[in-house]
């Protein structure tokens, strides 16, 4: 059975002087998640926000916080983000000890995401699957909007999914309304998208990519 398709704005793209009317907007619009792209400057060359501000939009959003950290070693931060996020996204490159932290993510009752940066094999998540709500497939390499899909990773999602019916694959970076088709034929369910979606018109952006 095919999977619903989720459509999950990335808050790196929106107008970050008035957050809370962009969020505000894209739920009216349809989508049902929120992704809130939080990078250390070390695990990624950039820095964007972290738990201050995710946690002051939490009371205006029913969205679902779908939070991707792209941080290196964040056992230090789960605590504090499991208390307004629903879904916890850590890379599979970050942590030494991905079992732990996986469990750990799982103590605060959160849902687990783990990402594999483009050239990190599936290999990887083998033995944990069972325990992983999502896997994020990187379609662009972590640290930046704006960046060009990479076809390749069309191949790896198909891979997953023939491994895993069931399992949510998110895609994040360069998603538009032509490679939302493509990822979406390879069997990815939960679709990130920023530039696309917040430049222009919000509804056609995130009708066209359902
Ligand atoms: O994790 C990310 C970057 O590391 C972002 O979620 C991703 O880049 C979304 O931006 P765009 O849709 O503009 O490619
Ligand atoms: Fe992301």
């Amino acid at each position: 059975m095919d999977k619903k398709i989720i459509i999950a704005p990335s808050l790196l793209a929106a107008d970050f002087s008035k957050l809370r009317e962009e969020i505000t907007e894209v739920e009216k619009l349809g989508a049902e998640y929120l992704h809130l792209d939080v990078m250390d400057g070390n695990f990624v060359p950039n820095i964007s926000f972290g738990a201050p501000v995710i946690s002051s939009l939490r009371k205006h959003s029913n969205l679902v916080f779908d939070v991707h950290l792209m941080v290196n070693e964040p056992d230090y931060l789960i605590k504090d983000f499991a208390d307004f996020s629903d879904i916890i996204t850590i890379h599979a490159e970050a942590t030494k000890h991905l079992n732990r932290t996986i469990q750990l993510i799982k103590s605060f009752g959160k849902k687990v995401g783990v990402a594999l940066n483009p050239s990190t094999p599936l290999d990887v998540i083998k033995y944990d699957l069972d325990n992983i709500d999502m896997v994020l497939i990187m379609t662009v390499n972590p640290g930046f909007g704006g960046q060009k899909f990479i076809p390749e990773m069309i191949q790896k999602i198909k891979d997953l999914r023939k491994i895993n019916k069931n399992i949510d694959i998110e895609v994040d970076g360069g998603i538009n309304d032509k490679t939302a088709k493509l990822v979406k034929e390879a069997g990815a369910n939960v679709l990130v998208a920023g530039s696309y979606i917040f430049s222009g018109n919000y509804k056609e952006k995130i009708d066209s990519l359902k």
